[in-house]
C-alpha cells in the first residue's frame, strides 16, 4: 500500500501542496487530476523521492520514501516513473533501452522479456531503430515500456500518452493499463485526459489550491460532481439553478417553459453540441442533429 500522510510542499516560498493525505492500495489505479500548475506532477516527485517533504510522510509499505536530503540516490528499486522528459540514450536501439537493464535479471528470457514490452506499447516495427530516429511519441512508448521492464510494484506516469496520435492512444492505454492490472503493479497517472482516467482508474483524486478537493471513483465524481471544476473534467456543463447538468442531460423537446435560442452548432462526431442563449446565459445542448443559429428551441432537463 502507498500511504500518503499530511504532507506539505513548497517550492523555496510558494506553497503547492498542504495537508495531503491519501492511500492506494497495491494494484490499484489512482488518476490524480487537477488545473495546470495545481501540483500533479510535484505530488508524482515527492513519491518518487526527488524532493524532501516539507512535512509529512510518504510510505510504500514498511519504506518510508525518503527524498535526495536523507538519501544520496534518488529513487528505489521498487518504483519507476515516466516523466513528461524521456531521458533515454538517442544513439542506443528501442530494443537495447528498454533492455538495458535487464541483463541481470532476465539473462535467459531478455530477448523475449523485450519482445513482450516492445509488444505492449506497439513499437514492434521499431524494435532496431535508434531512438534518436523516434517521434515524440514513439519515446513516450519506449519510456514506458522501459519503466516497465523490470516489474517495478509501483509506477507513476506523468501525462503517460500526451505525445501519442489518437490512432494509437486508445489501444495503448488499454494494452498498458491492462498489463498494469494483470501484473498487479500500483500506478499513479496524472492527467488531464478523461480518456486516461474513465475507464482504467479506481480511485481519482482531484487537486485544486494546494488541496485535495475531491475525491472518489471515477464513477462517483462523474455523477456527483459537487463543483463546476470536476464537471468540467468530464466534458461540457451547465450550472442551472445552481445545480450541474452534462450537455448530453439537457434534451430539446417539442414544447417546453425552459426556451433558447440556437448561438452555434459544434460537430462532436456522434452529436452536435449546441451553444444556446438561454435568458442570457450560454449553456450546451447536446443534439443528435445541426440547428440552424438563430432557431428557438424548448429543453428539458433529464
Ligand atoms: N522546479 C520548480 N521550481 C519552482 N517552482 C516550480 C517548479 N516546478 C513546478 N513549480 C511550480 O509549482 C506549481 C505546481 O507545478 P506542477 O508542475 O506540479 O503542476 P502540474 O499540476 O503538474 O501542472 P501541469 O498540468 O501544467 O503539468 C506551479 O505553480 C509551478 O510553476
Amino acid at each position: 500500500m502507498l500511504r500518503v500522510d499530511n504532507i506539505s510542499f513548497s517550492y523555496s516560498k510558494i506553497a503547492v501542496l498542504e495537508d495531503i493525505s491519501f492511500s492506494i492500495a497495491q494494484g490499484k489505479n489512482l488518476a490524480v487530476i487537477g488545473e495546470s500548475g495545481s501540483g500533479k506532477s510535484t505530488l508524482l516527485k515527492l513519491i518518487y523521492g526527488e524532493f524532501d517533504v516539507d512535512k509529512g510522510h510518504i510510505l510504500w509499505k514498511d519504506t518510508e520514501i525518503l527524498g535526495p536530503k536523507f538519501n544520496l540516490v534518488v529513487g528505489y528499486d521498487f518504483m519507476k516513473q515516466v516523466t513528461q522528459e524521456f531521458d533515454l540514450m538517442p544513439v542506443t536501439s528501442v530494443e537495447n533501452n528498454i533492455g538495458k537493464f535487464l541483463s541481470r535479471f532476465y539473462l535467459k528470457n531478455r530477448q523475449k522479456r523485450i519482445d513482450e514490452l516492445i509488444k505492449v506499447v506497439e513499437l514492434e516495427d521499431f524494435a532496431k531503430t535508434k531512438v534518436k530516429y523516434l517521434s515524440g511519441g514513439q519515446k513516450q512508448r519506449v519510456a514506458l515500456a522501459r519503466a516497465l521492464a523490470k516489474k517495478p510494484e509501483m509506477l507513476l506516469l506523468d501525462e503517460p500518452f500526451s505525445h501519442i496520435d489518437n490512432f494509437k492512444k486508445q489501444s495503448l492505454r488499454r494494452n498498458v493499463f491492462n498489463y498494469l492490472k494483470k501484473e498487479k503493479i500500483t500506478c499513479v497517472v496524472a492527467t488531464h485526459d478523461k480518456d486516461d482516467v474513465l475507464g482504467f482508474a479506481d480511485e481519482m483524486l482531484v487537486l485544486y489550491n494546494k488541496n485535495i478537493i475531491s475525491r472518489g471513483s471515477p464513477n462517483e465524481l462523474y455523477k456527483n460532481p459537487k463543483i463546476p471544476f470536476v464537471a468540467s473534467f468530464f466534458g461540457e456543463f451547465n450550472v442551472i439553478n445552481g445545480e450541474i447538468y452534462y450537455a448530453h442531460q439537457l434534451k430539446i423537446v417539442e414544447t417546453s417553459n425552459l426556451k433558447g435560442v440556437v448561438k452555434t452548432s459544434y460537430f462532436n462526431g456522434a452529436s452536435w453540441l449546441l451553444e444556446v442563449d438561454y435568458s442570457s446565459q450560454l449553456i450546451f445542448i447536446e443534439h443528435k442533429e445541426h440547428l440552424e443559429n438563430g432557431e428557438v428551441v424548448s429543453f428539458k432537463i433529464s
